[in-house]
């Protein structure tokens, strides 16, 4: 039997922590060895998620009484808020050069360290590792990925809404000053931590935008579509909070360059992701749901040709928890220790 790879999960009793500890439970070459929480350290993991009593786990414990030296780990998820992740890092990928890191926290995204300040508020405290960072969108940069030691994986509006701009960026189809992205997430975004603006009474039965015109996605947004288009691309980026747990969707606003049509545009996107296994293109004209991705890894992208001459309205939907997320994160271990791309992702979305 092939050996299985030893997995710590940092910020197991999270959200985005507990999504991967359902899909690595199923995953036929890794074994989950270390699993942390903060607040909730100390407990089984049974304890916080019933959902998982019925499985071997190790029980949550704080980061600090690691000792990165001796532990028998290959690579770690880093699902912790941002701004608490990059001094963990730094201290692992220090104290092991062996160790990948899969880092699911904003933390290493962003290339330039002045954006990054800007975006959230403080210097970065570790400029040096940040620089062998790879931005984890497969479909962009699988090559660099596979060979890397610290994987930034995307935020979840940014995988939802670069990912059908990409392929029109690269064949220089649409014009690049006037992209319009209007986002909607599930409560789930925000983390597993209660706060003001995510509680139920706050969410349901009602939908509202936030950081308009200013949320710090626009950074990782502006910084690929800017890579991509090889010239500097600033796009209107509007989030939304939706009274649902999971799902995300992406209404994209595109002008096509003179002489483009709607069908162009559909036939370069259906070409660049023909041979990836989770990106489905719907016929032109038709548009995907949330429930038609929730729990699987897929992102689904629909184009439809505007009323408003030269005007084409792509619609994408990701699970943020899967492919926004967890899911993307497992595709790059996959891509890390060199197992096939689509191991333990193959879910079929939960309907209805
Ligand atoms: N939710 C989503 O859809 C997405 C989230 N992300 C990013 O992934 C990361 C995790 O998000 P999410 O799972 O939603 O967050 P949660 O709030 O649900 O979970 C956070 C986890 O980190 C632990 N934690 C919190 N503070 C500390 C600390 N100071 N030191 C050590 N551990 C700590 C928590 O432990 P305890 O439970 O004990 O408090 C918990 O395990 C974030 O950076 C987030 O921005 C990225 C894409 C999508
Ligand atoms: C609904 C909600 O609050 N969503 C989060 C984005 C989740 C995510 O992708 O966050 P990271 O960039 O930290 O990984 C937000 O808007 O900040």
């Amino acid at each position: 039997m092939a050996t299985k790879a030893k997995i710590a999960i940092l910020g197991a009793s999270g959200y985005t922590g507990s999504e991967l500890v359902r899909l690595l439970l199923r995953h036929p070459r890794v074994e989950i060895v270390l699993m942390t929480a903060d607040r909730k350290a100390g407990q089984p993991m049974a304890e916080v998620f019933p959902q998982f009593a019925p499985f071997a786990l190790p029980d949550l414990v704080s980061i600090d009484s690691i000792d990165w030296k001796t532990a028998a780990v290959d690579l770690v998820f880093c699902a912790l808020p941002h701004g608490t992740t990059q001094t963990v890092i730094a201290s692992i990928m220090k104290a092991r050069a062996d160790i990948k890191i899969v880092d699911l926290s904003a933390d290493f995204r962003l290339t330039n360290p002045a954006d990054y300040a800007r975006w959230y508020g403080h210097e970065h405290h570790a400029l040096d590792v940040q620089q062998e960072a790879v931005y984890g969108l497969p479909e962009l940069h699988r090559a660099a990925i596979k060979t890397s030691r610290l994987v930034a994986n995307p935020g979840c509006y940014p995988t939802c809404s670069i990912l059908p701009l990409a392929p029109l960026l690269k064949k220089k189809a649409i014009e690049t000053d006037n992209i319009v992205v209007d986002a909607k997430s599930g409560v789930s975004g925000a983390g597993r931590a209660a706060k003001e603006g995510s509680l139920y009474c706050e969410v349901t039965e009602g939908i509202h935008a936030y950081g308009v015109a200013g949320h710090r996605h626009s950074s990782e947004l502006d910084q690929e579509l800017s890579l991509i288009a090889g010239k500097p691309v600033i796009a209107t980026f509007t989030p939304h909070l939706m009274p649902m747990s999971r799902g995300m969707l992406a209404t994209t606003y595109v002008t096509a360059k003179r002489g483009r049509t709607a069908a162009d545009l559909h036939g370069i996107i259906a070409q660049a992701y023909a041979r990836e296994p989770f990106v489905h293109v719907l016929p032109l004209g038709q548009t995907p749901q949330t429930r038609h991705v929730r729990g699987s890894n897929l992102i689904i992208i629909g184009l439809v040709q505007d009323r408003v001459p030269n005007r084409v309205i792509v619609v994408s939907a990701i699970d943020n928890l899967v492919k926004g997320a967890s899911g993307q994160a497992v595709e790059n271990m996959n891509l890390v220790l060199g197992y096939p791309e689509t191991l333990g992702l193959e879910q079929i979305a939960l309907f209805p």
